[in-house]
Order: C-alpha cells, then sequence, then structure tokens
C-alpha cells in the first residue's frame, strides 16, 4: 500500500485541539501499520466516491480517499465538518495537464456566487434609495478568457463558467475554491500579468498524476514510519513537505557555476536554501554542506528549520553544518592558522584619528577615510603604496588624484602598523588571508556552500565566495534580494571573482505577506533593482498565496498620539486572537525603542503582558516574520537617519545610502503576514509618500 499525505490535511490538523491532535497521530500511525484498517472503523463517504471516514474519537474523523493500493491522507476534522469537506470533493487528474487536484464541487445554494450583487459598486442614499456608481461597477476580469487558456493553468473544467462569470469583487473567494498553480495564475493576470508565464507543464500520457510538479505541491508518498513520524511531529510546516515547482526545480539543478536564487520579501528564499542543502547532501552521501547566513539569530532559525527537514533523516542532519558566515571563518581561520584576535571597528577608527592627528592624510575626512579603508584597502588586502596607487577603486565612486590617494595611503600605513603592533585582524583580514589559503589548495572541510540573505555580503566576504566556488560547478549557491539590502552600499559581485551572470533566478509566490501588504511595501521599490553586475531582479509578477486587510499609515500630532493610536491598534489585533507574541513592533533605531515600549505598556492593564511583543530596530529583524507589525517612529527626522546620511564620508554614495534607508522600511514592512500598522509623527517620512496608494 502507498500512504499519500495532502497539504490539506495539514492545514486542517493544524485547527484542531492538542489533545485531538495527538489521538489524529496515533490513529494515522495505526493506518501506516494497518493499511487496510481493519482494526480501526472506517465508513465509506456515499455521496463522494472514494473517500473513506475513519473514526478518530466521538466526533473526529479522518478523511481518507482511496484508490486501488493507494491511500491519501486527505483531510481530518469534527464529524460533519469532515463529512462536509468530502461530500464537496472529487480527486481527479486535470485534462489538460495530468496533476492531481482536489476539484471542489460546486453549490450555488451555499457556496460561491451566493453574495454577488452585494457588491460595492452602490451605495445608500440618505432617502434610502440605491445609486449606481458607474466607474466603481465591477468587472469580470476573465471574462474574455477562452477555454484553453484557462485550461492550460490549471483550471478545472467544472469552475471554467465560475472563473468567466466572476466579478472583481468576488476575485479573492474564488481564488480559495481553485487549484493553487490556477489561482495564482489568474491572480498575476488580473493584476497586470501574462497568463501565458503560467501555462503548465504537461505530464506525459500514462505518467503518474501526484508525480507532476504541481501535485507535488500538494500531495506526497510518505515511505515508511519514520516519515509519517516527522510529518505529524511538524503537521504545521508546509514549507517542509510541499515545495512550489519552480522551488523544486531550482533545488534540484545541476548548475554549471556558482547560483543565485532571488526574489522579493517572503518568496521563500530561504526555504529554497535549505532544501538544497538537503538535496547535496541526500544525493550525494560524501557532500558536507555549509548552510550559512550572516547574523547569529538567523543562523539558529535557519538551524530550526534544517532540524524540521531532516527529523526523519538524522544522518544527513550531520552532514548540514550551519553556522554564521563570521563563526564559520573565524573556525577555518584558527584550524588553517592561529585564533584569530579580532580588531574592532571602534579600533579601526581610534586608529585613523590618531593618524589624523599626527599629520596625515591631508584634507580628507575620517569619515571617508574610514569607509575607504572598510570597502577598499582592508577588503582587498592592500599592502603597499604602490598596489593602492594602482587599484581599480571598485564600488567606491569619488574620484581620487594621485596627491590625494598618497596622503590617503600614509593613514593606512599608519593604521596597518598599530594594528599588528597589537597584533589585531580585521574581519577583511581574516577573510583575506582565507581566500588566498583557498588559493593555495588550503582544505576547506565543506564540498558545498549554500548562503542565505546573500544581498548583505561584505567585499571581502564576496572575495572568499568567489574564490571557494571557483572549485566545483555547484559549489556554491546563494540567495538574496538586492531590495532587501541594509547593512553595505552597492558593488560587484563580479568583479570580486564571484559571477552568477546567468545562473541567477528570481521567485515569485510570495507565502508570507498577504496580497495588501505586498502591494504596498513594493512601492517603495523600483519595479525592477538592478545590481551592480546588471542582473534584474523584477518584483512585477509575483504573486501573493493569501489576503488581508489593507495596511494602515497613522500620523500624529505628538509622540502621545501615536502611542494611542499603536495602542488601540495592539488591543485591536489581540481581540482578532493574534497573540502577543505574534506581533512586533519595529523602529528605525535603538533611540525609538522607549516610544515602542510605551505604545505596548499602554496597551496592557498589566505591562507583564507586554513582554510578549518584540520591540526592536528594523535591521534586527531581518528573516524574521510575524502575524501582526507596527513599523512604528517613521518621523520626518528619523527615516531616513540624518545620522548615518551624515556619517557618509563620500558625497558620491549619498544616494545609495538614502536607498538603503528605504530598503531598510520595505524589509520591516514585509516583516508581517495579516496586518501592517506604519505610525510616526506628522508629516511622517517622505518615503510613506510612497508606500500610500
Ligand atoms: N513551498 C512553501 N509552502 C509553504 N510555505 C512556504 C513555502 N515556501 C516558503 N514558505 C513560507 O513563506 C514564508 C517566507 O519564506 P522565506 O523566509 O523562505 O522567504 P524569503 O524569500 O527568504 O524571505 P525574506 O527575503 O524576507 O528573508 C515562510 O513562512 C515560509 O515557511
Amino acid at each position: 500500500m502507498n500512504l499519500l499525505w495532502s497539504s490539506t490535511f495539514t492545514a486542517a490538523l493544524g485547527k484542531l485541539s492538542p489533545q485531538e491532535q495527538k489521538q489524529v497521530k496515533l490513529t494515522a500511525t495505526d493506518l501506516l501499520f494497518d493499511p487496510k484498517g481493519n482494526g480501526l472503523q472506517q465508513h465509506r463517504v456515499e455521496a463522494a466516491p472514494g473517500f473513506w471516514t475513519v473514526r478518530v474519537n466521538q466526533d473526529v474523523r479522518i478523511v481518507l480517499h482511496k484508490q486501488g493500493e493507494q491511500t491519501l491522507l486527505a483531510y481530518v476534522g469534527h464529524h460533519n465538518d469532515a463529512y462536509r469537506w468530502a461530500e464537496r470533493r472529487k480527486l481527479v487528474p486535470h485534462e489538460r495537464t495530468g496533476a492531481m487536484q482536489f476539484v471542489e464541487v460546486i453549490d450555488s445554494e451555499t457556496d460561491f456566487g451566493r453574495e454577488r450583487m452585494t457588491c460595492r459598486g452602490y451605495v445608500d442614499l440618505p432617502q434610502g434609495q440605491t445609486l449606481l456608481l458607474e466607474p466603481d461597477l465591477p468587472q469580470r476580469p476573465f471574462a474574455g478568457l477562452g477555454e484553453d487558456q484557462l485550461l492550460d493553468v490549471g483550471v478545472p473544467r467544472d469552475w471554467l463558467g465560475q472563473v468567466r462569470d466572476a466579478l472583481s469583487t468576488e476575485v479573492d473567494e474564488l481564488f480559495s475554491h481553485l487549484p493553487a498553480e490556477a489561482a495564482e495564475a489568474l491572480l498575476d493576470f488580473a493584476t497586470g500579468g501574462r497568463l501565458e508565464d503560467h501555462i503548465a507543464q504537461r505530464a506525459e500520457p500514462g505518467a503518474d498524476p501526484f508525480a507532476h510538479p504541481d501535485a507535488q505541491r500538494r500531495f506526497r508518498v510518505l515511505d515508511n514510519i519514520e516519515e509519517l513520524r516527522a510529518a505529524l511531529d511538524q503537521p504545521f510546516e508546509q514549507w517542509a513537505v510541499f515545495l512550489h515547482p519552480v522551488q523544486r526545480a531550482l533545488v534540484e539543478r545541476a548548475w554549471k557555476g556558482p547560483a543565485r536564487i532571488s526574489g522579493s520579501a517572503g518568496t521563500g528564499k530561504t526555504i529554497v536554501a535549505l532544501h538544497r542543502a538537503a538535496h547535496i547532501a541526500r544525493s550525494d552521501p560524501a557532500a558536507r554542506v555549509l548552510l550559512t547566513t550572516f547574523s547569529k539569530p538567523l543562523a539558529l532559525a535557519l538551524e530550526r528549520k534544517r532540524d524540521v527537514l531532516t527529523a526523519a533523516e538524522p544522518e544527513l542532519r550531520a552532514r548540514i553544518v550551519v553556522r554564521p558566515l563570521d563563526q564559520a571563518a573565524t573556525e577555518l581561520y584558527t584550524r588553517a592558522f592561529s585564533q584569530p584576535n579580532r580588531a574592532t571597528e571602534a579600533q579601526v577608527r581610534a586608529a585613523i584619528a590618531e593618524a589624523r592627528k599626527t599629520g596625515l592624510g591631508g584634507a580628507l575626512g575620517e569619515a571617508f577615510l574610514f569607509e575607504e579603508w572598510t570597502e577598499l584597502v582592508d577588503a582587498w588586502g592592500v599592502a603597499d603604496a604602490e598596489s593602492y596607487a594602482t587599484l581599480p577603486r571598485i564600488g567606491r565612486r569619488t574620484r581620487l588624484g594621485p596627491q590625494q590617494r598618497a596622503a590617503a595611503w600614509g593613514v593606512f600605513a599608519y593604521v596597518r602598523e598599530w594594528l599588528a603592533q597589537r597584533r589585531l585582524v580585521t574581519w577583511a583580514a581574516i577573510y583575506g588571508a582565507l581566500t588566498d589559503w583557498l588559493e593555495r589548495g588550503g582544505d576547506l572541510g565543506f564540498s558545498h556552500v549554500v548562503v542565505d540573505e546573500a544581498q548583505d555580503l561584505s567585499v571581502a566576504q564576496v572575495r572568499f565566495l568567489g574564490q571557494l566556488g571557483k572549485g566545483r560547478a555547484d559549489a556554491l549557491m546563494l540567495a538574496g534580494d538586492v531590495g532587501q539590502r541594509i547593512f553595505h552600499l552597492p558593488f560587484s559581485w563580479a568583479k570580486l571573482g564571484l559571477d552568477v551572470r546567468g545562473r541567477s533566478h528570481c521567485l515569485k509566490v510570495n507565502y508570507r505577506t498577504s496580497h495588501q501588504i505586498r502591494v504596498a511595501a513594493d512601492r517603495l521599490l523600483p519595479p525592477a533593482i538592478s545590481d551592480m553586475d546588471g542582473i534584474e531582479d523584477g518584483r512585477r509578477g509575483t504573486v501573493s498565496v493569501f489576503d488581508g486587510p489593507e495596511p494602515l499609515v497613522s500620523l500624529a500630532d505628538d509622540a502621545a498620539g501615536e502611542q494611542q493610536a499603536v495602542a488601540d491598534w495592539l488591543r485591536e489585533c489581540l481581540s482578532e486572537g493574534i497573540e502577543p507574541h505574534e506581533i512586533a513592533l519595529l523602529v528605525r533605531s535603538e533611540a525609538q525603542l522607549a516610544r515602542a515600549r510605551a505604545a505596548a505598556k499602554a496597551a496592557w492593564l498589566d505591562p507583564y503582558n507586554a513582554q510578549g511583543v518584540a520591540v526592536m530596530p528594523m535591521h534586527g529583524a531581518k528573516g524574521l516574520e510575524f502575524r501582526a507589525v507596527c513599523v512604528m517612529a517613521c518621523d520626518e527626522d528619523i527615516l531616513p537617519d540624518p545620522a548615518r546620511l551624515a556619517a557618509i564620508g563620500d558625497v558620491a554614495e549619498l544616494e545609495a545610502a538614502y536607498e538603503t534607508e528605504r530598503h531598510l522600511l520595505y524589509v520591516a514592512c514585509t516583516r508581517a503576514r495579516d496586518r501592517l500598522l506604519v505610525s510616526g509623527l506628522a508629516p511622517g517620512s517622505e518615503f510613506l509618500d510612497d508606500f500610500k496608494p
């Protein structure tokens, strides 16, 4: 017998109480041992051929679909709900694509279409008459689409009429009844995209309908008891089991060099990175994979996800090592050389200041010299005046004449000496030494490296990774979004030896953020952003898989007013069942944290209850997600941060720094799944003009 698992079962299991979930797990495990279910009470669902129910307890039933030797865990719910679910579904391969689908039976009495004509095109006049507002009259966005076009993207034949008839006010409701591939295609079309971009792969005659890429995003074969246990233990982690066909293709692809996965926030780049690491380890028993990112909290989050993904494969887990990149580099450096004594940024700044006090550096400012040191001299390991004089100043915009370079070198030589006397090494020096060491044949200890949040790599890290990627065709994969670069100014990867041109792929389905929040956040950025190597990441054509309320912008006259507005919003979130730990208050920097804490406190009578809410600067929220987010203190003189702009030593970099501030607001807003409030003091940050429709 083959036991299959469906994403609808996962979603339904998550809605039951913990006690009921436990009982469901026991019954499901019994099924694997006793597939015929002889010891279990099973009943055919008369009105739905192929469907059966299995008794879990007095009230709860698992819905199975049986076909030959195949048993599919389809749904689970309370008695009447379970039967109703089964009675309204068919499990059939799509006639055009061949992908197995649950097709909903259309029931016009109780289902889709019933609310029609109570739509927004009408308003009530005071005297009780109704006026038709022509401009807002709902359209039928899919009326002009032909049968072939709809079948090509996976719309079931039964639903062709409903799709063509649907009014623009009904499409959200419509999508919730359609298979995901069809809903995504239609949503993209309704928001200006092309249906042709979503034509589904057609299965070969006789092919297994469950093996079709679109079927694999909702059905999974369970091979053994460990897999079933792992799936039941982590029932809500859909991402661990059901990949989008595009995600799966990228995970399993063979590359001819370093590859990059891009896509706007929430499109599953991290998920692809994780599955890629697991795929490599699975397909090559000798592989040892380093899965890395830039910060400790993000690495911890990756580690937790790795454990979920490899729960049934402990051997695999041991060969996927998760580390922040700096930690991995430190361990490698210690092994190759000795324990590094690392120089802090403050020490380097102090050395520069000292050099200038001795009269070095001419008219060049400290901020400029620090950037020149960090981005260029230190990053490239420049060791003498001659090399500096002829070094192409990649990524630096202000031109320096020979005399200015000579003056600057005086300072850098001083800093090098200052660090050497104290036996201090900078991060760039650590990465530089490792780059040279790799070039000389040093053994990394990993056969493959997968990097998440790659848009925030430093120059020295990119050089190191470039060297590492030269070894084998698919040794390196990077995931990142240039629109979320918040720590460094842009620079060319290719010029540093890391060339992903022709191997860069953009994900377009957003799993995290509601359609409404994503659309508003996308307005903060240009529709397409090119990196310094000319690779363009388009945001157009991205679709979200669910809807939610419109994001709100609230500008108050004073801090007390903002506090009140945010506290009201927090209470509203709680009244909707959102837990405190599912909410975040984000601010530009540490200095505004007190404003956020005051708002959290004001929302609760008992301030200790406020502790569950995450309050942090925007930078710290990178890679995280929450059901509800309030981005606070978006004041005119806080965002963009005037201190950061003032610290830019090279005026030619100002625009890039300004864009980075904009990215930061984008990152903060896209942490929200369902609800987003952006607040501040009037007139508010200039970026908010773009955020509003
Ligand atoms: N195939 C999938 N099925 C279900 N959920 C998914 C899938 N892929 C991604 N997700 C979910 O979507 C959310 C965003 O995914 P992820 O963090 O990988 O996106 P990202 O592109 O890395 O985002 P960011 O750029 O903001 O870091 C997560 O909650 C993740 O579990």
